[in-house]
C-alpha cells in the first residue's frame, strides 16, 4: 500500500502522542514527537547557561545550535522511541515541569524553528511517518495526506497530565499543571513564526469526552478512509 504522511497537531497534553504512537505502531510507520525536539533544545539551554532566570541569551543559543544534535532511538524494552541529546538519553529529563515551563519561549525563536523544521522534513522525506506537534500540518508537511487537529478542555488536559505524573510517583500540583497548559497554549498560538493553528484541511477532533480506545478507533478510521479512497 502507498505510504502517506500523517500530521497530528493540537493543544498541549490533549493526547496527540498517545494517538500518534498507537497508529504508527499499528500501521508500521515511523513516529516522531516533534515536541521532544523543542524540549531537548530547552534542556540544552537550561544546562548550558542560556537562561538567566526567564531571559534567554538568544545570541549564545544561535551560536550553539550547531552543537545541538537530537536523535530518536527505540528502547528495546518498551519498543518506544527515546529522545537523545548529543548521544545522551534525555527522555525523562525533557518531561520535567522546569522544561515544560521554559519550552514555549524557546520554541518561539525563528532560528530554533527553522533548524527543527529542516530536520523534521528530512525525517519525513520517504513518507510512512506520523508526526505530532503544533505546526506539522501547516508548516512542516503542508502536503500531508492526513491532517488532524486535536483539542480538549484545559481542565481535562491538566487532569490527564496530573494523573500520569501521579501514576509515575512524581509530585505534581494540578493548579501548576493547568497554569502551564494554558500558558503554553497562549504562547504557542500567539508567536510570530508558525503559530499553533488548525490547518484549513485538517480534521478537528475534540477528545474531551473520548476514551483512549475511542480516539484510537476514530483515527484509524480516518487513516483507512484516506488510504482506501
Ligand atoms: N482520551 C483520553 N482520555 C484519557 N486520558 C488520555 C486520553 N488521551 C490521552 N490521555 C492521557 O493524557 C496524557 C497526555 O497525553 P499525550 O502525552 O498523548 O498528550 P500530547 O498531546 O502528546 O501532549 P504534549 O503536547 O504535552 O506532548 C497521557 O497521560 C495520556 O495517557
Ligand atoms: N511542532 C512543535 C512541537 C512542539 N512545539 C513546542 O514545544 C512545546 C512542547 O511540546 P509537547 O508536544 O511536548 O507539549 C510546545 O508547548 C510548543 O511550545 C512547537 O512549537 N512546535
Amino acid at each position: 500500500m502507498k505510504k502517506i504522511t500523517i500530521a497530528i497537531d493540537g493543544f498541549s497534553s490533549c493526547g496527540k502522542s498517545t494517538m500518534a504512537k498507537d497508529l504508527a505502531r499499528e500501521i508500521g510507520y515511523i513516529y516522531i514527537d516533534s515536541g521532544a525536539m523543542y524540549r531537548a533544545v530547552t534542556l540544552y539551554s537550561i544546562e548550558n547557561g542560556i537562561f538567566n532566570g526567564d531571559a534567554i541569551d538568544t545570541e549564545k543559543l544561535k551560536h550553539r545550535m550547531k552543537d545541538i544534535h537530537i536523535s530518536f532511538r527505540i528502547d528495546p524494552e518498551t519498543g518506544r522511541p527515546n529522545t537523545y541529546l548529543n548521544d545522551v538519553n534525555v527522555e525523562n529529563k525533557i518531561r520535567t515541569m522546569e522544561v515544560s515551563s521554559k519550552v514555549s519561549p524557546i520554541s518561539a525563536l525563528d532560528f530554533v524553528r527553522s533548524a527543527m523544521v529542516k530536520q523534521q522534513q528530512a525525517m519525513g522525506r520517504e513518507k510512512g511517518i506520523v508526526m505530532d506537534g503544533r505546526d506539522i500540518g501547516t508548516t512542516v508537511f503542508p502536503d500531508a495526506e492526513l491532517k488532524i487537529f486535536v483539542t480538549a478542555t484545559p481542565e481535562i488536559r491538566a487532569q490527564r497530565r496530573y494523573d500520569e505524573l501521579k501514576a509515575k510517583g512524581q509530585e505534581a500540583s494540578f493548579d501548576e499543571i493547568l497554569e502551564n497548559v494554558k500558558q503554553r497554549d497562549y504562547i504557542d498560538q500567539n508567536r510570530k513564526v508558525s503559530p499553533l493553528k488548525k490547518a484549513d484541511d485538517a480534521l478537528l477532533l475534540d477528545n474531551t469526552e473520548l476514551t483512549i480506545p475511542q480516539q484510537k478507533e476514530w483515527l484509524f478510521d480516518q487513516y483507512n478512509q484516506v488510504t482506501k479512497a
